[in-house]
């Protein structure tokens, strides 16, 4: 059976790997959005002809913007929907968007059309949740569930509390989740499946004992 960690053991040993083993966050980042290319790439559940990318303020976001720079990168029609506070832009995330600009990626306003895409990758919280979902967030999630678009989870499904499985307030239903490093404790209670799908794990780098390990 996989290993599986709590969030606060995640964001431990994120810290660790960035800190005291020294590799850099967007080194860490970057390993993660190739995995979720490549996932993307690989279930045929996902028809990549237009993605909506939704970008939160945190590092989650950060993976979603490198995912989206790929996806652009390599031909495919993609448009980043950024939903939060620039003031509360995480540093990563502030780096990655600098380099959709470059690539001028274009961005759509919380009004568009969400059923006019194919896949939407899901990129607003990981393992920084830290409260009920509400306000635009809630919003953007209800309207990706309804929008009839196969959807990716980064990491953890938003919404979803990463120990207890439990939804706080509105929460994505993903048909499939790359989850980094560690499946988190609440991905495999029961009833969340609804929300994760089918689990992927990312090997980033990150390591409970120093080592990879199934
Ligand atoms: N470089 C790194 O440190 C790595 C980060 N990773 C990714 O980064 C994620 C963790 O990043 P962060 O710690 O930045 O956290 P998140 O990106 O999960 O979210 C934190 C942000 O969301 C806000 N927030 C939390 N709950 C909210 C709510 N209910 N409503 C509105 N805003 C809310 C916080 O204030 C903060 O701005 C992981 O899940 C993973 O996807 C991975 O790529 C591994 C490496
Ligand atoms: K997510």
């Amino acid at each position: 059976m996989a290993t599986v960690i709590s969030v606060e053991q995640a964001r431990q040993l994120d810290q660790k790997t960035i800190e005291e083993v020294g590799i850099p966050s967007l080194v860490l980042m970057e390993r993660a959005a190739l995995a979720i290319y490549d996932n993307l790439l690989a279930d045929e559940r996902f028809n990549l002809k237009r993605v909506l990318v939704l970008v939160g303020t945190g590092n989650n976001g950060g993976d979603a913007l490198a995912v989206a720079r790929l996806l652009h990168t390599h031909g495919f029609a993609v448009s980043l929907l950024l939903v939060g506070k620039t003031e509360h832009r995480s540093p990563q995330m502030t780096k990655q968007l600098e380099i959709c600009e470059y690539y001028q990626i274009p961005e759509v306003p919380l009004t568009v059309d969400f059923s006019q895409y194919s896949t939407i990758v899901d990129g607003l919280f990981g393992s920084g949740l830290s409260r009920q979902v509400a306000g635009d967030f809630a919003q953007v999630i209800q309207r990706a569930n309804a929008s009839g678009s196969s959807i990716h989870a980064i990491d953890i499904p938003s919404g979803l509390n990463g120990d207890s499985g439990q939804p706080l307030g509105a929460t994505i239903q993903a048909i499939s989740t790359t989850t980094v490093a560690y499946v988190k404790t609440g991905m495999v209670q029961p009833g969340a499946a609804r929300f994760t799908g089918t689990i992927l794990v990312a090997d980033i780098g990150i390591y409970l004992n120093d080592r990879y390990e199934e």
